[in-house]
């Protein structure tokens, strides 16, 4: 068998989505998503101009000969645009190894450890009074885990409050907004919000926070310690993880449990945070890691120090990635979670899936392959929208994180 084509395919149904197809000579083909919000067009090029000359005429069933080829030719290694590119390559190739073998994709991983795989979605609000309202939303579609978000007084805006609550897009504009933060301001205010939520819905659900990447270590341990009488399952992101060391801080002071790694894009970005245990989920997931042959290395370097997985899941990855995730969360181990902010109906449309949802849980389906499609003619009609993510900075003006 061979690769006879790879093509990229790039739609906006709403927002950007990138995707590699990759054709074989006996007519079988798979897709992997290759979707990097805000900066898309650095991976069309990357997979274009640098990757799709290589694959053509390759076997498609050496997927792992394909990933180190891939890794090791670029010389210029890991990166998000990079592994990102080679993630969609990778993912493509399991989705035709197991339509080959007339399977589902978890199959080929080593079966179900699970039948159903626990989600999380986004309940959000402007204030605390309708975020918690929006969690007993989600309490009323069966999910067991909720992430709540909440606007923080005297911010005009604050990361994951939107108005739109089912479809969170944080990619708003065509230059990057400018957003506002005050670390001291939200500091003050999250606490509240959880010890509203558990007076309200007891301790029967998961809940989680996302303090996306705004916090230093020793302000991350202060929020750990208030939010300990809430028994979080999780919260994500506090501080930027370039340098891994400083989460021994935050696990100095806290029992409040750590996630990271959404941003991550190999093994060796979170490599010291799982061999010291300073975090409990590792959030990377197929689309960003290197696709499913990575992702399996440091899930399985996870597993020796009781790191779970929490694959990352916002609308800005395909239907594509969700569907591959699924058939992972399926399979591995050391499964935490996963997240799941829905995709839009027009979304939905350009990308045919098999996964479904019931009572909290997703379902990766039992089709051969990882279950997901592209309507091409369909994908047509949605030309690329540039978007970039915002920016953030300090009252004083000062650039942050965002
Ligand atoms: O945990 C999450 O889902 C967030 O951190 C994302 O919404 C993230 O902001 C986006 O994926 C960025 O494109
Ligand atoms: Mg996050």
């Amino acid at each position: 068998m061979k690769i006879i084509d790879a093509k990229v395919i790039v739609t906006c149904p709403g927002r950007n989505f990138v995707t590699l197809k990759v054709v074989t000579d006996e007519g079988v083909y798979g897709i992997g998503d290759a979707t990097l919000n805000g900066r898309e067009m650095a991976v069309v090029s990357y997979l274009e101009d640098h990757i799709v000359p290589c694959l053509i005429g390759r076997d498609p069933q050496q997927v792992e000969d394909i990933w180190q080829y891939l890794y090791r030719g670029a010389y210029w290694r890991r990166g998000p645009v990079t592994m990102t590119a080679i993630a969609a390559v990778d993912v493509a190739l399991w989705d035709i190894k197991a339509k080959i073998a007339n399977q589902p994709l978890y199959q080929l991983l080593g079966g179900k450890s699970r039948d159903g795989v626990m989600v999380y979605g986004h309940a959000n609000g402007g204030d605390i009074a309708e975020t918690v309202d929006e969690v007993g939303r989600y309490i009323d579609m069966g999910y067991k885990a909720i992430r709540a978000q909440t606007g923080v007084p005297g911010l005009p805006s604050t990361y994951g409050v939107a108005s739109e609550k089912m479809y969170y897009e944080p990619a708003d504009a065509e230059l990057p907004t400018e957003n506002v933060w005050s670390t001291e301001k939200y500091l003050n205010h999250v606490p509240k919000l959880f010890q509203t939520l558990r007076d309200k819905y007891g301790f029967d659900h998961h809940l989680l926070h996302d303090s996306h990447h705004r916090l230093t270590p020793i302000e991350a341990a202060r929020l750990g310690k208030d939010l300990e009488p809430f028994r979080l399952f999780w919260l994500e992101d506090t501080v930027t993880a370039e340098n891994q060391e400083s989460f021994r801080l935050i696990r100095q002071h806290t029992t409040t449990p750590l996630a990271v790694g959404e941003v991550f894009s190999s093994i060796f970005d979170c490599q010291q945070l799982i061999t010291e245990q300073l975090i409990d989920y590792i959030r990377a997931t197929v689309v960003h890691a290197g696709g499913i042959t990575h992702l399996r290395r440091i899930a399985n370097l996870a597993d020796l120090y009781h790191v779970r997985t929490g694959c990352h899941g916002a609308t800005d990855l395909s239907p594509v990635c969700m569907g591959a995730a699924l058939h992972f969360d399926t399979w591995v181990p050391n499964f935490g979670i996963q997240e799941y902010m829905r995709h839009t109906p027009e979304t939905d449309a350009v990308f045919p899936h098999v996964y479904t949802f019931d009572d909290g849980y997703l379902y990766p389906g039992e089709v051969p392959g990882h279950g997901v499609d592209i309507d091409e003619a369909l994908a047509a009609k949605y030309p690329y929208k540039p978007a970039y993510l915002p920016v953030n900075r300090l009252q004083d003006g000062t650039m942050f994180n965002w």
